[in-house]
């Protein structure tokens, strides 16, 4: 994706005069260890800004900061910025050069990977960075919000492997009781401990040959990380109660919700299996910000999930799709699509948190506003309607939308990205 190339420079406050080129979709600036752009300034939030490149310009979006980001003196939640810009976060200053030139963001050709699907600019890079990293053995750290289908790319690594002929196994770290997860992982012998009658051959051993997933590893217990280090860099693993130890051929990809390299500074985390896990290290990003999948993906997980094959939504339904934010990410997508196949549409009825706002009727009275006001939000509110409409119509191929609407390709983009940027600051 060819994209404007944006250079975040501090201009003022303790970190002056660092630049930084933005080269990926999702860029977050803060004081944390996990941030793209690490400030020293203790009135910036560890995550504080994040910065999302698109064809359209650079979106800036305030990450929940304690002390807010700023644009001329106007405090801002979304903004998309189509021209270089000075952003105040605390008592730092980001001016955001967008260049002339432009950047080529590595996305992968195709808009899925395994079963994952994802258009967005976002989710394609992330797929060109699992491409290019499953075919060897290296670990693979997935962060992400939870729901955003980390386990579902952990398997589209196995299966762009040399080891997709061999099994698969998941295990989730933060739902095993801590007293056995040493025993799943590793095995035990008979009479390993009361109540081992008989030895269990734990999940490395079960992934001998191919990859071994290890879910929630933000929740392995600190005594347990050793024996994990051990197992990574030996390639070894000692059964509980065993005495000789095991060769195994093994893959590790790990998933977490938690902000790994963060709670290894405050040593809940040892940070040597941090760095060991991180080889590869992506983050998933949450469905509210890449918004433009939301219907592609309802859309394919109703004919998947259901059988449907001709399946397309029904325009008021894909409005609320649009408009809600998503908090459970796309598993809350999953279970929504799953209530409308089966009780029909009844949108309010189908959501699992507060009912998502429907668009506002045009014809409100609007008379308290200036005209100029007055008519701007009732075009925001019609195209909001209009957009997903028309988008459902043509089967969410925007070229088609455009043609339906009449109007150019452009101008439809620009419309969809307008009541993108307006709804998220909608709450
Ligand atoms: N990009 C996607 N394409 C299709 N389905 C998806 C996608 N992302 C997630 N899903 C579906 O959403 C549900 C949740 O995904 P998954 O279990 O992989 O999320 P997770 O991030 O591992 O969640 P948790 O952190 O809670 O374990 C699954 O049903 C999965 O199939």
């Amino acid at each position: 994706m060819r994209v404007h190339a944006v250079t975040v420079e501090v201009v003022a406050g303790p970190d002056v005069g660092t630049r930084i080129v933005v080269d990926r979709p999702a860029f977050v600036v803060g004081t944390g260890e996990g941030a793209d752009l690490r400030l020293t300034d203790d009135t910036v939030s560890r995550q504080h800004v994040r910065l999302l490149l698109s064809q359209a310009g650079i979106r800036v979006r305030d990450e929940g900061s304690t002390n807010g980001t700023w644009i001329h003196g106007i405090r801002v939640t979304d903004v998309l910025l189509t021209s270089s810009v000075t952003i105040t976060l605390g008592s730092t200053s980001l001016a955001l050069h967008i260049d002339a030139a432009t950047l080529d963001l590595p996305l992968a050709p195709s808009e899925s990977f395994g079963d994952a699907v994802g258009g967005s600019a976002a989710m394609r890079h992330l797929f060109a960075v699992l491409e290019r990293a499953a075919p060897s053995d290296v670990t693979v750290l997935i962060e992400g919000e939870s729901g955003t289908g980390k386990e579902l790319l952990a398997h589209g690594v196995h299966l762009h492997s040399d080891r997709a002929g061999g099994p698969f196994v998941a295990i989730d770290c933060g739902a095993i009781p801590a007293n056995l997860l040493e025993s799943e992982l590793f095995g035990h012998e008979r009479g390993a401990f009361t109540g081992a009658d008989r030895a269990r051959v734990g999940a490395f051993e079960q992934a001998n040959g191919g990859t071994l997933f290890l879910d929630e590893i933000g929740e392995l217990p600190i005594d347990l990380q050793p024996k994990l280090l051990r197992a990574l860099e030996m390639r070894q693993i000692r059964p509980l109660g065993g005495h000789g130890v095991r060769s195994i051929n093994v893959r590790i990809v790990a998933a977490t919700n938690r902000n790994l390299a963060d709670a290894s500074k405050r040593q809940e985390f040892r940070v040597d299996l941090y760095y060991r896990l991180a080889v590869v290290r992506v983050t998933v990003p949450p469905l509210r910000d890449r918004s433009e999948d939301i219907l592609p993906l309802a859309t394919h997980l109703l004919r998947r999930l259901h059988g449907f094959e001709e399946a397309t939504l029904p325009p008021d339904l894909a409005a609320m799709l649009s408009a809600y934010k998503w908090p459970g990410n796309v598993r809350e997508l999953r279970n929504v699509m799953d209530r409308y196949a089966v009780l029909g549409a009844n949108p309010a009825a189908l959501f699992d948190g507060s009912v998502p706002t429907r668009p506002t009727p045009v014809a409100e009275d609007l008379s308290h506003l200036p005209y100029h006001e007055a008519r701007q939000v009732a075009l925001d509110r019609f195209e909001r309607s209009y957009v997903p409409a028309v988008l459902e119509r043509a089967g969410n191929i925007v070229v088609r939308a455009a043609e339906l609407a009449q109007v150019g390709r452009t101008s439809f983009h620009r419309m969809i990205q307008r009541i993108r940027s307006n709804h998220i600051g909608d709450d």
